[in-house]
C-alpha cells in the first residue's frame, strides 16, 4: 500500500487539519502517517484556541515516521511558527522527502490567522523551495506573489510568478472567490485549467486541505501532477455534492461519500 504524510494541525471538529488530511488519504486509499504541528480547539463557527507543538517534539514525530513508514508523498498544512518551519524543512531535507505538496495556510475559512506575521518570511524562505507542488487560495496567491489578484489573467499571472521564484508548479484555486470552482495550475512553463462544476454548499469547511491531501494521495500512487489534480477535483466535487450538514457554521464535507457500501449498512 502506498503511504502518504500530512504535517498539520488538528482540528478538534474534525472539518479541518489533520482529520480531514487523515481521512481524505484513507478514502483515496493510501495508508496516512501524520505530524501534528498544533492542537486547535476549533469547531465549525471559528478557531478558539491553538496551542503549539515544541519544535523538538515535532522533530520527534517526523524522525519516527521516515525512519520507519516513508512517505511516498506529504502534504503540509498549517505551520504556525518560524521554528517549526524550520524543523520540517530540516526534516524534508535530511530525509530526501519527495512529492511535497505545500498548502501554505494562512486563515482558515472562518476568518482565524493560523500562522504569525514573521512566520510568512520563514514559510516562504525555507519550505515553498522544497515544494513540488504549492495550493494557494486567492488572498495566499495574493500574498506570495505581491500582486492584487481580481480575474483568471491575474491568477495566471501571480501562478506563473510564484512558480518561477519557487521552482515549483503552483495550483491557484479560484474557490468561490473568482472562477466559481475553476483552478489554475501553472507547471513546466504553461497554465492548465482545472474547470469544476459549483456545488451550491455553503460548508466548505476544511476544503482546501481536502483538496492538497487528495493531491498528495494521488502523487503517492504514481499518477502524475495533471492527473492528480484531476482526481483530486473530482473526489472534492463527490465530498461537497454529498451535502452534509454538521454544525452552526460552515460545515465540514461528507469524506466517505464513497465508502458507504453494502457492508457499511
Ligand atoms: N462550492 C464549490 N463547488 C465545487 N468546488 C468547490 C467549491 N468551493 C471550493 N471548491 C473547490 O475546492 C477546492 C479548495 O478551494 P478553496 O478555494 O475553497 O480552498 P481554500 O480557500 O484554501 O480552503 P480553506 O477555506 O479550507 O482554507 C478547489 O478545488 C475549489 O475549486
Ligand atoms: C488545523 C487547521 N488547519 C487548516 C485549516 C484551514 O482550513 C483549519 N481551519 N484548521
Amino acid at each position: 500500500m502506498k503511504t502518504a504524510l500530512t504535517i498539520a494541525g488538528s482540528d478538534s471538529s474534525g472539518g479541518a487539519g489533520i482529520q480531514a488530511d487523515i481521512k481524505t488519504m484513507t478514502a483515496n486509499g493510501v495508508y496516512a502517517t501524520s505530524a501534528i504541528t498544533a492542537l486547535t480547539a476549533q469547531n465549525t463557527t471559528g478557531v478558539y484556541g491553538i496551542l503549539e507543538s515544541t519544535p523538538e517534539f515535532l522533530a520527534n514525530q517526523l524522525d519516527c515516521i521516515f525512519t520507519d513508514i516513508f512517505p511516498d508523498a506529504v502534504k503540509t498544512g498549517m505551520v504556525s511558527s518560524t521554528a517549526l518551519i524550520a524543523v520540517i524543512a530540516d526534516k524534508l531535507r535530511q530525509y530526501g522527502a519527495r512529492n511535497i505538496v505545500v498548502d501554505p495556510v494562512m486563515v482558515a475559512t472562518s476568518g482565524a490567522r493560523l500562522i504569525s506575521e514573521e512566520a510568512v518570511d520563514a514559510l516562504k524562505e525555507k519550505l515553498l523551495p522544497l515544494a513540488t507542488l504549492l495550493t494557494p487560495n486567492i488572498p495566499e496567491a495574493e500574498v506570495l506573489s505581491g500582486m492584487t489578484i481580481e480575474n483568471a489573467a491575474d491568477m495566471e499571472k501571480a501562478a506563473r510568478a510564484i512558480s518561477e521564484q519557487y521552482g515549483c508548479a503552483v495550483l491557484c484555486k479560484g474557490g468561490h472567490q473568482i472562477s466559481d470552482a475553476d483552478d489554475l495550475l501553472w507547471r513546466e512553463d504553461a497554465g492548465v485549467w482545472f474547470r469544476g462544476r459549483r456545488i451550491q454548499n455553503n460548508n466548505t469547511h476544511g476544503t482546501g486541505c481536502t483538496l492538497s491531501s487528495a493531491i498528495a494521495s494521488n502523487l503517492a500512487k504514481g499518477y502524475d501532477l495533471d492527473q492528480s489534480v484531476r482526481r483530486a477535483k473530482a473526489y472534492i466535487s463527490g465530498a461537497l455534492a454529498a451535502m452534509l450538514d454538521l454544525g452552526h457554521g460552515s460545515g465540514p464535507m461528507d469524506h466517505m461519500f464513497d465508502l458507504r457500501g453494502e457492508f457499511v449498512r
